[in-house]
């Protein structure tokens, strides 16, 4: 069998180089484009050198070219918007994980699961999948529970994330929403808020030096407080997860996939 040709969307960011590291790595599988923003310093450098892997003798581009068979993103809202209109001319499956997008770029993902198979998610680790799992039934169990339960989201990353609060943090809140029904989500508090209604979820950000990412979802009951915590300690288990939904997509029939199908969660 031939091997799986990877594009990869903000190919010299953090992620991007994680990502390329993991498709260099893995058999059965070929970088076939490494894609940055038009205005990229690196721009005509060798993507595994930029990656701190050795030569790919893959150049950073600002374009998609031929070959293709799945596009990872990890990138900026416009990275986004470039690699999903791609991905919708040429019917190329997408792994979609940049985060912080508007309603009009989401909207051009499902677009693009019309003409191909996609995968976006706000986090494609495995401990981060599980956790959502857990938090979403911890919610369940919880919803009727005797004077309540209040829960809080609080999630902290390095000093240099442009969106607040965390796409998984969000993801977070919607499905322990799903399952309790609180319509009222607040970031942060300040002033005089008062007392703490029912119907809300409230979301911190922290923003500490080189913090890889960390989510805390805490249920406050009367009389006893359940906190469901993740920590990632490198991207690679974001790449590593990336690069398993591009196995994933490739070849499959169009549509939405999630990351639990991917990880037969
Ligand atoms: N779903 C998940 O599991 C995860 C999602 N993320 C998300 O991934 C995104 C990237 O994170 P991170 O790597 O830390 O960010 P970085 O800022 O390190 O990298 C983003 C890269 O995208 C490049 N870029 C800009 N425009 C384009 C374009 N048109 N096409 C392709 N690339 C472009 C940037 O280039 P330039 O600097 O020249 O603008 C930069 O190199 C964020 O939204 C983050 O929240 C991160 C980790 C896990
Ligand atoms: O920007 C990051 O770093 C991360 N972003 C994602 C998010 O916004 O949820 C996933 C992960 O937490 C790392």
């Amino acid at each position: 069998m031939s091997d799986l040709r990877i594009a990869v969307s903000g190919a010299a960011g953090r992620m991007g180089r994680r990502v390329i590291a993991q498709v260099l790595g893995q058999e059965g599988m070929t970088l076939a484009a490494a894609v940055d923003g038009p205005n990229s310093e690196f721009l005509d450098q060798d993507a595994g050198t930029v990656a701190g892997v050795g030569e790919a003798g893959i150049p950073i581009t600002s374009e998609y070219g031929d070959g293709i068979d799945a596009i990872i993103d990890f990138s900026t809202p416009p990275g986004l918007e470039q690699a999903a209109n791609f991905s919708i001319e040429r019917a190329v499956p997408l792994v979609a994980a940049t985060t912080g997008l508007t309603e009009l770029q989401i909207a051009l993902i499902d677009e693009a699961a019309k003409k191909t198979a996609v995968v976006f998610a706000p986090n494609m680790s495995l401990a981060v999948n599980l956790c959502m799992k857990l938090a979403s039934d911890a919610a369940a169990a919880l919803k009727d529970a005797p004077g309540g339960a209040d829960v809080e989201v609080v999630e902290r990353h390095h000093r240099y994330k442009e969106d607040a609060p965390s796409g998984t943090a969000l993801h977070f809140g919607k499905l322990v929403a799903e399952q309790m029904g609180q319509s009222n989500h607040v970031h942060g508090r300040d002033g005089r808020p008062g007392a703490r209604p029912h119907d809300e979820i409230g979301y911190h950000a922290l923003r500490l030096g080189d913090t890889v990412g960390e989510h805390n979802v805490t249920f406050g009951l009367l009389g006893e407080t359940i906190e469901l915590t993740v920590r990632s300690h490198t991207r690679d288990s974001y790449a590593i997860g990336a690069v398993a939904a591009a196995k994933f997509v490739a070849g499959r029939s169009p549509g939405h996939y999630t990351m639990n199908d991917v990880l037969g969660l």
